[in-house]
């Protein structure tokens, strides 16, 4: 079945999604890091201003190409530093090294495992996050598999990964009007283009680049994203 015939199913108004508005009753939506590809020395303290800098929901820890002791020994400083702040830590990637860190929670894609079993493994306070990409259809299974969050992206061209699908911003408004569970927004996202996925329905913006590589720097990133209307704690 395509996402469009999840439409018909429905007996929806093709373009009620495109009509979706933002209002008061929808809580902010509010900004989730995800953290640089690589983490040197001097990154707590990077860390510490930016969540210093303005609300923060959510900082994802996601290295790529190290094991998962190397992953494990940086990590525990930056929870820390989340613990501190109230900023949910969530391990990109891996079930398993969420468990060892008890981590707040876990981020997988579609290769990445299974909600149904890190929810077995990390229980009911686990905050649970999976890649939907473009497709309506993966958002519903992940939402029956019991994910507390869907996200769908890439929305803008970015450089920290390689990227296959470009969702419509309608998907946003098409989940909000039809689902509970919140939805992220990711991809390229900056304070300067942040508005219309707002606008659109996101309940979180996922944000690595713009914020890390920010020429002013992180903190003053952050302090840009809490003014994009739209945005608060
Ligand atoms: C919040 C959020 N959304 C999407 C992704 C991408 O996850 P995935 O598709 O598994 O790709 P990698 O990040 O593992 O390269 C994410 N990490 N976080
Ligand atoms: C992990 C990921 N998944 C889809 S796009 C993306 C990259 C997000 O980083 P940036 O905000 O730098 O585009
Ligand atoms: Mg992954």
């Amino acid at each position: 079945m395509t996402d469009e015939d999840f439409d018909d199913e429905l007996r929806l108004d093709p373009g009620f999604a495109d009509r979706f508005e933002r209002d008061e009753k929808k809580p902010a939506c509010q900004l989730y890091l995800i953290s640089p590809p690589r983490i040197d020395a001097g990154f707590a303290e990077v860390l510490k201003a930016a969540l210093d800098a303005g609300p923060v929901a959510a900082f994802q820890l996601r290295l790529k190409g190290i094991d998962e002791h190397a992953i494990a020994d940086l990590a525990r400083p930056l929870q820390a530093i989340c613990a501190d702040k109230g900023v949910a830590f969530i391990v990109n990637d891996s079930i398993g090294l969420a468990k060892r860190l008890n981590a707040d929670g876990v981020h997988l894609g579609q290769e990445d495992g299974d909600a149904r079993e890190a929810r077995q493994i990390l229980g009911p306070q686990a905050q649970i996050g999976v890649t939907c990409h473009d497709s309506r259809h993966l958002a519903m299974e992940a939402g029956e598999a019991g994910a507390d969050y869907v996200a769908f992206g890439a929305f803008y061209p970015t450089e920290t990964k390689e990227t296959k699908h470009r969702p419509e911003l309608s998907i946003l408004g098409w989940w909000s009007t039809l689902f509970e569970v919140p939805c992220v927004a990711i991809g390229g996202v900056t304070p300067d283009n942040a508005a219309p996925l707002v606008a659109a329905g996101a309940d979180f913006l996922a944000v690595s680049g713009s914020v890390w590589n920010a020429p002013d720097g992180p903190a003053a990133a952050v302090k840009r994203f809490a003014a994009v209307p739209g945005m608060g704690a």
